[in-house]
């Protein structure tokens, strides 16, 4: 029932009009069978009487004819009217739950909750649930569902005429048929419920990682295709088996349902047989009966049609949870900021990924002033790029604070302009993919931008498709995708961002290029407070102020200069690095 509730809500909040339109269809179509049928033996009474030399029986014959066609007709335009509305509520059904998932999933400032197993369970439930249609299904079947089970209870009215013990005998049978089927629609809704979810996200993925390009290389250089797909089996069938066991038993009940609904059939036909040949109902009326036992079966077939509603009920329901969940999270309305080089300071900072006991940083304090420099620099794993996410708003730390101008880091406040190690790379034109950062900016700035980043030669206009798969598209390399990811970053300074977070910006960029950018860019980014991330040494020491993160702690914390005459962890990383790179020059010569 709970199922049907979330499902009347949805449609109801998704479009009032049609849902009444199609509800007043589906009286319609439910409650004229009824009609028809007893219109149907008048024109069997008339009929006989005909035959029999009842003289006024063709006229009365005539007027029933007349009335069964009014009533086809009617029947025929209220299936018409709901068919219509049906597709339009279909669609403004999906509409409503694509919004309310995108409102909750982008709702929450931080990204922490897409890292978050229970609440991405809830996101690929309901996004499966709209990729397979459940909604479009679940309508379907409610509007053939109510409307077979309302001719049902009308079939069992007429029924009411012969006897009073017919109807209620088939009622007890479909109902005994009715548990049965409900025990099979809840197993069946099992296939989205939560504790298969996560298993079944997870043979999903093995899927994807044979079937998507993403990872079509190193599956063919590393031969996975086979242990992909026997870890894709293994997983669903784990998971798939207590579902398949669950069902083998509603199964057993089914059959006995069946059974007994077949022997009150029997029972109920054999007393209508036997009244019709004792004389004492007519042939009109065997017909009318036979039509309301048929009609009367509209109260089990329905249950077919209404698996739909249970599995559209389960996915609104994880929807709801989701909401609820995410609401709690939602980002503050975002205040106006003033311009300029943002103050950046770390107070006391703790921080653990989701689900991990592992500090990444513990009690950190950090001041950086308005418009300087800061290098972050520490061997893999240290926490540097978390710290930049912290920076950035996009997770909230555990304890103490992370404040931009004085306020709680906010990704949404529009002072922060990132290019990540895993920057996006949009499948949109080249324009597209530097606007983002600034959108409504002119063509002017775009190209400016792109100079700067040194991509003004990528061998793309503005209008190309940064995307080999579209026509004219063309796809970049590693080096290229950064640049026009710092072009995008770019453009956000010069639209007001004071915060500029680069992490592993030219990772993908040769020696000279990035000193050649570094020039360029440290120029442009000059009075704007710049958090730079690299493990290439000789590119941090332009840098204001270098500090090395180690153990969770900040361990070293100085210019360039003051590191090396310390002689601590950097002027070591820094010799090596300086060492190594004169070796290979000398190699190369
Ligand atoms: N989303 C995440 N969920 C859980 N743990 C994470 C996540 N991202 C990073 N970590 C862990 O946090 C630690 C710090 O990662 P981080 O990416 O901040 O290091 P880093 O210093 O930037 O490393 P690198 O130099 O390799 O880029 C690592 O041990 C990593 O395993």
């Amino acid at each position: 029932m709970r199922h049907y509730r979330l499902f009347m809500e949805a449609l109801w909040r998704a479009d009032r009009r049609r849902f009444m339109v199609v509800a007043v269809g589906v009286l319609a179509t439910g409650l004229l069978p009824a009609v028809l049928m007893v219109a149907s033996g008048r024109v069997i009474e008339a009929i006989t009487g005909v035959v029999t030399g009842d003289q006024d029986s063709a006229r009365r014959g005539l007027m029933a004819v007349a009335w069964f066609v009014v009533f086809s007709l009617l029947m025929a335009g209220a299936r018409w009217m709901t068919a219509t509305a049906q597709a339009g509520l279909s669609q403004r059904l999906l509409a409503w739950v694509e919004d309310r998932l995108a409102t909750a999933v982008l709702g929450p400032a931080t990204v922490a909750h897409l890292e978050d197993p229970a609440v991405m369970a809830e996101i690929d439930a309901a996004s499966e649930a709209s990729r397979e249609n459940v909604y479009y299904w679940a309508l379907r079947g409610f509007v053939q569902s109510s409307t077979v089970r309302l001719t049902g209870v009308v079939s069992a009215v007429v029924l009411l005429a012969l006897s009073w013990w017919a109807p209620l005998l088939l009622v007890a049978g479909y109902a005994g048929l009715l548990v049965a089927y409900v025990r099979w629609e809840q197993v069946s809704a099992d296939d989205l419920s939560e504790t298969i979810a996560t298993s079944r996200r997870r043979s999903e993925y093995y899927r994807e990682l044979l079937a998507e390009p993403a990872a079509a290389k190193e599956v063919r250089i590393f031969g996975l295709a086979g242990w992909l797909d026997f870890r894709f089996g293994s997983v669903w069938l784990a998971a798939m088996e207590a579902v398949w066991r669950r069902r083998g038993r509603v199964q057993r009940l089914l059959t006995l349902g069946t059974l007994g609904l077949v022997a009150v059939h029997v029972v109920v036909v054999g007393g209508l047989a036997h009244a019709a040949l004792a004389g004492t109902i007519s042939v009109a009326a065997v017909a009318v009966f036979v039509q309301a036992i048929a009609g009367m079966d509209g109260l089990i077939s329905a249950q077919y049609d209404s698996l739909g509603v249970a599995k559209a009920g389960t996915a609104l329901a994880r929807l709801r949870t989701l909401s609820t969940r995410l609401e709690q999270s939602s980002a503050a309305p975002v205040e106006d900021a003033d311009p300029g080089p943002c103050a950046v300071e770390l107070r006391d900072v703790t921080f653990h990924y989701p689900g991990s006991k592992r500090a990444i940083l513990d009690h950190l304090d950090l001041r950086v002033e308005p418009g300087s420099s800061l290098a972050i620099v520490g061997v893999n794993g240290a926490g540097k790029s978390t710290l930049t996410k912290l920076l950035a708003g996009l997770y909230r730390p555990d304890s103490g604070a992370v404040l931009v101008d004085g306020k709680p880091a906010d990704p949404a406040g529009g002072r922060v302009a990132a290019v990540f190690q895993s920057f996006g790379r949009y499948e949109l034109s080249l324009r597209d993919n530097v606007t983002l950062g600034a959108p409504g900016i002119d063509d002017r700035e775009v190209e400016k931008a792109l100079g700067l980043a040194g991509a003004a030669r990528l061998g793309a206009t503005l209008d190309t498709p940064l995307a080999a798969a579209y026509d004219g598209g063309t796809d970049l390399s590693g080096g290229q995708w950064q640049r026009v990811a710092l072009a995008r970053a770019l453009v956000a300074v010069e639209r007001g961002a004071g915060l500029l977070i680069l992490d592993e910006p030219t990772a993908s960029l040769d020696v000279r290029a990035e000193i050649e950018l570094f020039e360029q860019f440290l120029e442009v980014t000059r009075g704007v407070t710049t958090i730079l991330v690299s493990h290439r040494l000789s590119s941090v020491r332009h840098a204001d102020r270098i500090v090395l993160l180690d153990g969770a702690h900040v361990v070293e914390d100085g210019t360039h200069e003051e590191l090396m005459t310390a002689g601590g962890g950097y002027a070591t990383m820094f010799t090596l690095q300086a060492s190594r790179f004169a070796v290979g020059v000398a190699d190369a010569g």
